[in-house]
């Protein structure tokens, strides 16, 4: 199996280097734009090979496509990070142009590749890869169901004091303040979430959760990577392993959950055809209330991008 990363920055070269050391693929290319920068992060991955001992051989390329040709899998993290005060709604404009001439190129060598976007504003930005690369919706995705999960599972397990592994949970909607919490599905080695968490701690977890990539980006002065390239990683494994795991990830809803034609993150099905199956959680009326108020929000921002593409037309 051969993936492609693009952008070999903080979440791009984690991504690379969780796919080469779990050996996932067995070769990964790693592009970015930055003469020299894609070639010396493969590079230095590929001398850690020996060490860790994995035989994934990973490459890098400045801006070479060419050399991605015939990808099964390709992973998009070009494009700006957000600062200190912004929103990832601010970054729209620069990352839309990145997005598309990166989905454009993708498309040209690798036409049967499944994508799964992670730049920023991610929501839209899946919307942009979608519409540049005209693939059927189930090849081409977007992450951050996984990652938001994945922060609410770890502030449950430190107020729990249990192991994260046996924490099980779903979120669904936009990525950012919007996204959608589902205590009701939340389990701690099976049980109920809501037998073991007063109601209070519970809803600080969820208030965190939401706000958990300002968190870390107010702390770092830029966003995360650790978790969000090994988040991408495990979705490639679930493609390229066929392994039917069910992860939320953000696809076009096409009347699922009454929504049609807006990007959302929902459970699904992650195989060897990408979106094997969206699932339909049978909603109660609070939690559909906050799905239609994340589902505004993301469709503001796509109008947004439809502006932008009009304007450049
Ligand atoms: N979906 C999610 O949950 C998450 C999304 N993100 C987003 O991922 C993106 C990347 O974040 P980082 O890796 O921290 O940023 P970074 O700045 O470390 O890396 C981005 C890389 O993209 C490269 N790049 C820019 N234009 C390019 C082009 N046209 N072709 C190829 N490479 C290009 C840059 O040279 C840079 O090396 C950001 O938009 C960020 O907001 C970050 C974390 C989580
Ligand atoms: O917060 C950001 O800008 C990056 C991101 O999406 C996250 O870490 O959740």
């Amino acid at each position: 199996m051969k993936v492609t990363v693009v952008g070999a920055g903080n979440v791009g070269a984690t991504c690379a280097d969780v796919l080469a050391y779990r050996e996932i693929a067995n070769e990964v290319v790693l592009v970015d734009i930055k003469e020299g920068f894609a070639e010396g992060k493969a590079l230095d991955i590929w001398q850690k090979a020996p060490i860790n001992l994995y035989d994934t051989r990973t490459v890098g390329v400045t801006n070479d496509y060419s050399r991605t040709a015939d990808s099964d899998v390709v992973v998009i993290t070009s494009g700006l990070p957000r600062k200190p005060g912004m929103t990832r709604d601010d970054l729209i404009s620069t990352n839309a142009g990145i997005v598309k001439s990166v989905t454009e190129n993708i498309v040209k060598y690798s036409p049967n590749a499944i994508i799964i976007v992670v730049s920023n504003p991610l929501d839209v930005m899946t919307y942009a890869a979608h519409i540049t690369s005209k693939l059927p919706r189930t090849r081409v995705m977007g992450m951050a169901g996984i990652l938001d999960t994945a922060r609410y599972r770890a502030f449950l397990a430190e107020e729990l004091n249990v192991s994260p592994k046996d924490i099980q949970a779903v979120l669904m909607g936009g990525h950012g303040d919007t996204m959608v919490p589902l205590p009701r599905y939340t389990t701690v080695g099976g049980i109920p979430v809501t037998e073991l968490i007063a109601e209070d701690k519970l809803n600080a977890i969820i208030e965190r959760t939401k706000s958990g990539g300002g968190e870390l980006v107010k702390l770092m002065g830029t966003s995360a990577w650790y978790a969000p390239g090994s988040a991408a990683a495990q979705m490639v494994e679930a493609i390229v392993r066929d392994q039917r795991r069910v992860f939320p990830v953000c696809v076009k809803l096409e009347g699922e959950y009454g929504i049609d034609g807006v990007y959302l993150g929902v459970p699904v099905i992650l195989g060897k055809n990408g979106i094997e199956k969206v699932i339909e959680l049978q909603l109660n009326d609070e939690e559909k209330q906050l799905l239609e108020t994340s589902r505004g929000h993301v469709k503001e921002v796509m109008d947004a991008l439809d502006n932008i593409n009009a304007a450049n037309a």
